[in-house]
């Protein structure tokens, strides 16, 4: 009997859901992934449906197993990083949803969000959360939610409905309906969350009319949450023991666990987090202060930029423009255009997130001429990945003071040689790609593991994960300095810019 034990985890991203199974080398032993539908019913608005969802980590989960003919009594433990702040709102009795789970990109309730600011809550809510007030967090969706849908409002209020973020609606699921919980940080993207006393904040909840009883529980990352059910895994009762968003995991599995450490993961869009340790930071310049985690009886904070738009660009290149076939031919065309053609895309599809935060700008494209070709309009594009990091970068050695020494990436642009290249002239510091592709997996995987005992502490969980590419700044601060002064004015450009209202 194969008798040698493994961490199991679900990445619930926000294109795709993955079921990785960890070695305690911190190598993959085996992997499923199912694409998530994405629904796009009015401009702006992005929905997935929550049952898709659930059948699609469950059968991620039991193809992962299949495929390398592991049985489920060789998982120790189980851990879930999610796509963060999508709303999903189900019915507590029968575990159906309401409705479809408004996404974190949407833009549907941009609307309650400025009237929030309008009536002047942007300190307070700042002073609480960590958060800038944008239909970006959960909760504006789920004030619409019980807002519009038929019911809803009444049935919330008489306990009937329940609220999650995506690990929350997993982890009810695999438990069969029987936990209700999160973890602080994901708690902490919700905008309803006291980051402080690490508490529902009573405040912002009569604000929103928002009834307590359809939160769910907090609990620290490395909690042991329950059991898969009968349901799941056959009725094997493998536990649950960690709980992270996809961003703070990612952070975890960079190791990027002192203060002051910083990483940046190219997903759909692009979350850069600098770990600051036990002591909450709030910016003056459009960071968001967030929960990292709750390890080892402590809470990590940090700050973060969340860059909207990152690898969907390259996305919207295929599916969109039709100009490439597949994301890695962007770095082909990218090569064979000239070194720098002027051409700059902002590519602000669902308004500008930080450090500018501006809902109602969209995407825009200066300096073509009669001559522009495909290949440039490519590398203007995937050069807007790069320049949007450096204007959170800027900001955040602003808010600390800290210069960054190096960088640490990963997530599905990174592969692209190019732009990793692009990123180290740009910024003129190192750039380390994480050799190991899979980083927020792996960091669900780190803190699932230490939970359940499956790597001892910290220092054998380190010894996996030191194996990195470095890319060096070529470019003079000159050239660097005159590339990053036309995106700065592009930006600008971009925001003036009024369309029409649809
Ligand atoms: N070679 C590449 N160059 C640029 N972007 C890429 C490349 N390969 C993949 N991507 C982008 O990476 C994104 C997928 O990364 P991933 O980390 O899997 O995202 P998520 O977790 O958000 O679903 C896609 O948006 C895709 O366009
Ligand atoms: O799906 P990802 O990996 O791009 O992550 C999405 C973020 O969690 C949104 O805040």
């Amino acid at each position: 009997m194969n008798k040698q034990r493994y961490i199991m985890v679900i990445d619930e991203g926000t294109t795709s859901a993955r079921a990785i199974v960890f070695n305690h080398q911190g190598n993959i032993v085996s992997m499923s992934q199912k694409s998530i539908k994405q629904y796009f019913p009015h401009p702006g608005w992005v929905e997935q449906d929550p049952v898709e969802i659930w059948k699609d980590v469950e059968s991620a989960l039991i193809e992962a197993l299949i495929k390398k003919n592991i049985e489920p009594y060789q998982i120790q433990s189980l851990g879930i990083a999610n796509q963060r702040e999508t709303a999903v709102v189900w019915n507590k009795d029968t575990g159906k949803p309401i409705c479809k789970a408004i996404v974190w990109q949407s833009k549907q309730t941009s609307k309650i969000s400025d009237q929030i600011k309008e009536a002047g809550y942007s300190k307070m809510i700042h002073h609480k959360t960590g958060l800038i007030i944008d239909s970006y967090f959960s909760a504006t969706k789920l004030k619409w939610i019980l807002d519009h849908v038929p019911n809803a409002r009444e049935d919330a209020e008489a306990g009937k409905l329940l609220f999650g973020t995506v690990d929350t609606w997993l982890l009810w699921n695999l438990t069969g309906g029987k936990v209700f919980a999160t973890d602080y940080s994901n708690a902490s993207r919700t905008m309803m969350f006291n980051i402080h006393t690490l508490k529902w904040d009573p405040q912002i909840l009569r604000l929103l009319k928002i009834p307590s009883q359809m939160l769910p529980k907090v609990y620290p990352s490395d909690h042991l949450y329950g059991h898969t059910g009968d349901y799941t895994f056959e009725g094997l009762k493998i536990p649950i023991t960690g709980i992270m968003g996809d961003q703070q995991a990612s952070l975890f599995g960079q190791l990027a666990l002192s203060p002051g450490m910083v990483k940046n993961t190219y997903g759909t869009g692009a979350f850069i987090m600098m770990n600051t340790g036990e002591k909450p930071i709030l910016s003056d310049n459009g960071l968001i202060t967030t929960i990292a985690y709750g390890f080892d009886g402590k809470v990590n904070y940090a700050l973060e930029g969340s860059i909207f738009v990152a690898g969907s660009a390259i996305q919207w290149l295929k599916d969109g423009m039709r100009i490439i076939n597949d994301p890695g031919e962007s770095e082909v065309m990218a090569r064979e255009a000239p070194n720098h053609c002027g051409v700059y895309v902002v590519p602000a599809f669902s308004g500008l997130g930080a450090p500018y935060w501006n809902q109602q700008t969209r995407g825009a494209v200066f300096g073509l001429t009669r001559g522009t070709t495909r290949e440039e309009f490519v590398k203007a594009t995937l050069n807007s990945l790069a320049y949007q990091t450096k204007d959170v970068l800027r900001t955040m050695q602003k808010d600390t003071h800290i210069d960054l020494k190096n960088l640490n990436v990963d997530g599905g642009a990174t592969k692209n040689d190019y732009l990793m290249q692009f990123q180290a002239d740009l910024l003129g510091i190192p750039i380390h790609r994480a050799v190991v592709s899979e980083v927020t997996a792996l960091g669900i995987a780190y803190l699932s593991g230490l939970a359940s005992g499956y790597w001892k502490d910290l220092d054998e969980v380190k010894r996996c994960g030191e194996k990195r590419d470095e890319f060096k700044p070529k470019m003079s601060v000159k050239e660097r300095n005159h590339y990053y002064l036309g995106w700065l004015n592009a930006v600008k450009a971009a925001q003036v810019f009024k369309g029409i209202k649809y």
